[in-house]
């Protein structure tokens, strides 16, 4: 008898036997590119094969969420789709062969899987699965490509995003996707960690590799790069400057390490001006924006012979890097990093409890907090560059 308290550290619990059956719940569906979304009544199949279903008990918005409602990149343009993927949940059953959860565990679902048994993930240089890796062009399950999700009346297939899907109030997932974490876990701060706070912590300690001492400029301060800056101070560096074209934003950054700001709108260019400040330009700088010209003035900021620039921000297809190969003859490099390079199975648990012992600072990310229902407006809060984090209680 499956019989989960599905709201932590509360007295309330799923009396009736869910396991094997489809499930009758709300989620928020989209219906075309940025149009409200539809808080309406679905149908969520039971897991497959190596599959689990979870019911959602926090979810937040990343700016990946805000593109994809878009539809900026042609590959985000499904619909009707369940998007989603920052949120934390508990199990409510498992598919046949999964042996690492099972009912009743918190858990963490994550875009970017970890199989633990294919090449990518048996090597140390990626945390890029072979099967499970972030694919922007998946919306069907890999078992049988098929969706999960059906509408109440047709009914008919709603596509999932991001290997995730968590707008709703349960979601069925690969348990490759899913990661669970410690039954006394605060829910609402380990949240963050499923996407964006990850991403930018593990950009500035794993991708960057960032030493005691040094120099860094993030442009883009939201969750993304805000946490980069945490991931910079945490490691000791000296200098770390955070561009923003809203002013706003440099409030809350001085609490994350940010020591110097710039907005864009105020200089002719923002990397002569980082030159100025940092003899030579600063050692490492991240595009946390998702656009080409930041990109740009990104690259150029860093020092010669030596600088490094990490992309973060999802770029809009079908756009192409900012500059000619000789360029990189100066010795500044560019990379990629997704997930912030972390191995989501192997390397979160110990992640979040870093976090809670204070190693970084997970305050101040969660600025808003709004019922699922309100879904709307919380993106609104993103859209108007008000919120960092809007956390949705389901
Ligand atoms: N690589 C990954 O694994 C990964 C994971 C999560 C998010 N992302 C991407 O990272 C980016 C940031 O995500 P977020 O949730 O922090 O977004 P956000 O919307 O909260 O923050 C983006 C920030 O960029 C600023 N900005 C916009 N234009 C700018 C400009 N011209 N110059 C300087 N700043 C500018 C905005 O004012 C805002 O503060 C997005 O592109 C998102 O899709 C990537
Ligand atoms: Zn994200
Ligand atoms: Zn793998």
């Amino acid at each position: 008898m499956s019989n989960i308290n599905y709201s932590h550290h509360q007295e309330s619990s799923s009396d009736h036997e869910t396991r094997g059956k489809t499930i009758t719940c709300k989620a928020a569906v989209v219906w075309g590119p940025g149009e409200p979304f539809s808080v309406e009544e679905i149908q969520v199949d039971p897991p497959k094969q190596m599959e689990v279903r979870i019911k959602i008990l926090y979810t937040s918005i990343c700016h990946t969420d805000l593109s994809a409602w878009k539809g900026e990149n042609e590959s985000q343009r499904v619909y009707p789709r369940i998007l989603g993927h920052e949120a934390v949940g508990v199990i409510e059953s498992v598919g046949e062969g999964v042996e690492d959860m099972r009912e009743g565990d918190y858990v963490v679902p994550v875009f970017n899987g970890e199989c633990g048994q294919c090449v990518y993930c048996k090597s140390d240089e990626t945390n890029l699965c072979e099967r499970y890796r972030v694919n922007p062009l998946k919306c069907v399950m890999l078992a049988d490509s098929k969706t999960r999700f059906w509408t109440q009346n047709g009914p008919r297939p709603i596509f999932h995003f991001l290997n995730t899907s968590t707008f709703t109030e349960f979601t069925v997932l690969d348990s490759a996707c899913v990661v669970k974490i410690d039954s006394d876990s605060p829910l609402k701060k380990v949240t963050l960690l499923s996407c964006g706070v990850s991403t930018g912590l593990g950009a500035a300690w794993n991708t960057a590799n960032v030493q005691p001492g040094s120099t860094v400029a993030i442009f883009g301060l939201g969750a993304v790069g805000l946490a980069v800056a945490e991931g910079a101070r945490s490691r000791g560096a000296s200098r770390i400057i955070g561009v923003d074209i809203n002013p706003d934003k440099f409030i809350k950054g001085k609490a994350m390490g940010i020591t110097d700001f710039i907005n864009p709108n105020d200089v002719d260019s923002v990397s002569e001006k980082i030159m100025k400040m940092i003899k030579g330009g600063v050692q490492y700088s991240f595009e946390c924006a998702g656009k080409l010209s930041v990109l740009r003035e990104a690259f150029l900021s860093t020092h010669d012979g030596w600088g490094l620039t990490v992309i973060l921000g999802i770029h809009a297809t079908p756009e192409m890097m900012p500059f000619h190969p000789m360029e990189l003859f100066q010795g500044r490099r560019i990379i990629g990093s997704v997930f912030g390079d972390f191995k989501p199975k192997t390397q979160l648990p110990l992640l979040a409890r870093q976090c809670l012992q204070g190693v970084v600072n997970l305050d101040g990310f969660i600025t808003h907090e709004l019922p699922f229902s309100q879904i709307n407006e919380a993106f609104q809060l993103l859209v108007d560059g008000k919120s960092l984090r809007c956390l949705l209680q389901l």
